[in-house]
């Protein structure tokens, strides 16, 4: 007989234990947080404006520091001195939200090189690493443009970039895909699927529901009555939740539960989780070339 036993959830390579912030003079953003991100895993975390979702991942990568409980780093506790903090950084990598406090170098190839020689490592794996992370986001052509000249958009890809040529264990990005056009956004989640079957750990703040679905494994969801988390598609057909946290439900839960209603989908089938899941579903184009028109 076979087991149905899941397999274990992997260990969690940064973890939040109880803990609180609050900056300074203000109210409590962040109190009593239990928040593990397992390796390997695809995390999307979610909430509406001002929930605390740039906070918590200043918190997880060392930026802030917990004003209460704390952070472990594979399970030991991180002390906030140099030694902690340079191996914390050299785990976990943070795409901030605005590329412009991000980027300082005169020119992206120079920019994106700079986290790897800072790590000592050897001129032709710098090379090869800013190469490798400069395909990825399909800005080769920029390597000697000036960032300042770049658009908002390019300026994005080339620090995403940046934190990739860094190789982290945990990449965590603040909203990578605003301000990205359709072509970005399908490079950037092709880069992360690479990250991924590497082992790449990602954990992604974004507004974007459908995405989430589409992308994550787990979500995490700040809502006011506290921090949820759970498989994303558990999460986000959460009617309760999505109402709390002021999210809009994904296209890809109404449609399964509309195919549900019909008996269309059985127990256990996987739900079409984009456009092009439907059409690959049903056999037929018009889906996406809904979508699309
Ligand atoms: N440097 C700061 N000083 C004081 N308060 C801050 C600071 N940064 C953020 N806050 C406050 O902390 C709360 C959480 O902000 P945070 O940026 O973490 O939210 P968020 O969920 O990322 O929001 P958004 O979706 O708008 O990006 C907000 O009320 C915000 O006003």
């Amino acid at each position: 007989m076979t087991s149905t036993t899941p397999p274990p959830r992997p260990a969690p390579v940064v973890e939040l234990v109880s803990a609180g912030f609050s900056y300074e003079d203000g109210p409590a953003v962040l109190s009593g947080v239990d928040f593990a991100v397992a390796e390997g895993r695809a995390v999307a975390l979610l909430g509406r404006n001002g929930s605390g979702k740039t906070t918590l991942l200043r918190l997880l990568s060392g930026g802030l520091r917990c004003g209460s409980g704390s952070l472990l780093l594979d399970g030991a506790e991180v002390a906030y001195d140099r030694k902690g903090l340079t191996r914390l950084r050299t785990t976990v990598q943070l795409v901030v939200q605005d590329p412009d406090d991000q980027l300082f170098a005169a020119s992206v190839g120079q920019d994106v090189s700079f986290g790897p020689m800072n790590l000592g490592l050897p001129e032709e794996e710098v090379r090869l690493r800013v190469r490798e992370a400069l395909e990825a986001l399909d800005i080769v052509a920029l390597a000697d443009r000036p960032t300042h000249l770049l658009s908002y958009g390019q300026r994005k890809r080339a620090a995403i970039a940046g934190a990739m040529a860094m190789r982290p264990r945990v990449l965590i990005m603040d909203e990578p895909t605003a301000g990205l056009d359709p072509h970005g956004q399908e490079r950037l989640l092709d880069a992360l699927q690479r990250l991924r079957e590497a082992g790449t750990t990602v954990l992604m703040a974004t507004h974007d529901v459908d995405l989430a679905l589409r992308w994550a494994d787990e979500a995490a969801v700040l809502a006011p009555s506290g921090l949820r988390t759970g498989p994303v598609a558990e999460l986000l057909a959460d009617d309760a939740l999505l109402e709390e946290a002021r999210l809009r439900r994904p296209w890809g839960t109404t449609v399964a539960r509309l195919l549900r209603t019909h008996g269309l989908l059985t127990a256990g089938a996987r739900e079409p989780r984009t456009p092009e899941d439907l059409d690959a579903w049903t056999g037929t184009g018009a889906a996406s070339a809904r979508q699309g028109s």
